[in-house]
């Protein structure tokens, strides 16, 4: 029998997702190894602390803080960036494209901001760029749109893509225990992001839902540019009237796209979603996602969207392709071709304005138990030409209450200008919370 092919593989970072990928390839090795007709080495692994404990025990001789033995070493093939952030990633990430290597990242806020550029290094270079582990973990969602699906025009995809904030919400609505107390256990189990923003302001979900409308649109939106809500303003009130109004509340994100208007609405926030929706019941640190093609309806996908083994399947189904690739296969990484096809998918598209949006909303108002408050509210939504289809109101004994409304589809203009003007309203207290109720059918 001829020898396989020796493959090397160089591993920027050995934390939670670099330690399963190096786990997982040991656990699977014989049977990847003769798919793949070749012998698997990761050689040379970059960390920042060399005594740092680690659950998968290697050589001493593998570690190193010299990112130069990774990224510029000509006997790596393949580097995969799992060390994170976007400063030193990018710098490696560059380093290693430019010398012609096979990149593979988990790195979602990276490519998120820098990914226009990365994959224009890769193509100057002959490297590629491979990422399936940087949108929702373990499911393969990035593969599912480029090639599974590629017959489709893609007018609605929405989801979950953060774990984390869905752990968080499921737990409130489960066990009624309140956004802080949650949100310790979830740091207490290692879920939260060292910087928390990421998960609970919407972020990590809004960066994926970036890339995810480059892939089905060929348009990078900037973040600033789309609505990005997170989870902190959900209290338990909310996730308890919701649900006697047959709602959930998720943290969505949602690319739709009109083709004849040629118009894009991204987004990612808190919706209302009916419990008869599958992706109502994605529960706990589950990601799903459900995609509209023209051509073959709708799909969805659900599965684990975080965590070392779920994480490590993507990087080592990217580390597979890469090897193909280095052994005569065509590339299945972003190509010139793949940008082309991108840039007239673009063409004139426009970003629609948040103002411009329009649906049913959940409003959240704190008032003074007093009498004629309620008519109060309702006669400002009236005066902005709000359709009131619910009215609830929850009682706390201290001469205070919460009214909660659920309108008719309205715009988003005139949903801000209502809550202002509730804001400034004397019998109310605070700021007015309202949150979307999102249909598919709808978009
Ligand atoms: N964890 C998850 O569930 C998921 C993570 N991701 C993404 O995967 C990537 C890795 O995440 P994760 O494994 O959780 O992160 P960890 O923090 O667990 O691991 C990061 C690793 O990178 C090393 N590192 C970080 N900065 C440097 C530096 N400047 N120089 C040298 N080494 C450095 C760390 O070294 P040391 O160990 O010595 O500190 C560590 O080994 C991130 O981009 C993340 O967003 C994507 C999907 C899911
Ligand atoms: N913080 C992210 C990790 C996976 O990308 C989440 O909770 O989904």
């Amino acid at each position: 029998m001829s020898e396989k092919r020796k493959i090397r593989i160089g591993l920027l970072g050995f934390g939670i997702v670099g330690q399963g990928v190096w786990k997982n390839i040991e656990r699977n090795r014989e049977a990847l190894e003769y798919r793949l007709g070749a012998e698997l080495v990761i050689s040379d692994i970059m960390v920042k602390d060399l005594a740092r404990k680690r659950e998968v025990e290697v050589s001493e001789s593998l570690l190193t803080t010299d990112a130069a033995r990774v990224v510029d070493n000509p006997e790596i093939d393949i580097v995969c960036e799992l060390m994170g952030g976007t400063k030193e990633a990018l710098d490696l990430t560059r380093r290693a494209l430019e010398r012609g290597k096979i990149v593979v990242s988990a790195n979602k806020a990276l490519i998120c901001e820098h990914g226009e550029e990365l994959f224009r290094i890769a193509r100057e270079n002959g490297a590629h760029y491979f990422f399936e582990a940087s949108v929702a973990g373990g499911i393969p969602i990035i593969k599912t749109i480029r090639e599974a699906l590629v017959a489709n025009r893609f007018s609605l995809i929405y989801g979950i893509l953060n774990g984390t904030s869905n752990y968080i919400l499921t737990r409130m609505e489960r066990e009624g225990i309140s956004f802080e107390e949650t949100l310790v256990d979830a740091r207490r189990l290692g879920y939260v992001e060292a910087d928390e923003a990421l998960d609970l302001d919407g972020i990590d979900a809004a960066h994926k839902t970036v890339i995810l409308t480059y892939l089905a649109h060929g348009k990078w939106v900037k973040l600033e540019d789309i609505i990005c809500e997170g989870i902190r303003k959900i209290t338990t009130d909310d996730i308890e009237i919701a649900g006697q109004l047959g709602f959930k509340i998720k943290l969505l994100a949602v690319i739709k796209r009109d083709f004849e208007a040629n118009q894009l609405s991204v987004r990612l926030h808190p919706a209302l979603i009916a419990k008869k929706e599958v992706i109502a019941g994605v529960d706990g640190v589950y990601n799903g996602v459900s995609v509209t093609g023209d051509v073959v309806g709708t799909t969805f996908l659900i599965g684990r969207g975080a965590g070392q083994d779920a994480t490590s399947s993507s990087v080592i189904s990217d580390i597979s392709d890469a090897v193909f690739m280095l052994r005569g296969a065509p590339p299945q990484a972003i190509s010139k071709e793949d940008e082309e096809l991108y840039a007239q998918l673009a063409e004139g598209l426009e970003l629609s304005k948040a103002e411009d949006l329009k649906g049913c909303y959940y409003v959240r108002i704190s008032v003074r138990d007093e009498e004629g408050v309620l008519a109060k509210v309702t006669d400002i939504m009236a005066r902005e030409h709000i359709s009131i289809s619910s009215v609830n109101q929850k009682e706390f004994g201290d001469g205070m209450a919460t009214v909660m409304v659920t309108t008719h589809k309205i715009s988003e203009a005139a949903m801000q200008s209502a809550k202002e003007a509730l804001a400034a309203e004397g019998a109310v207290v605070g700021q007015p919370v309202s949150f979307r109720i999102f249909k598919p059918e709808e978009g």
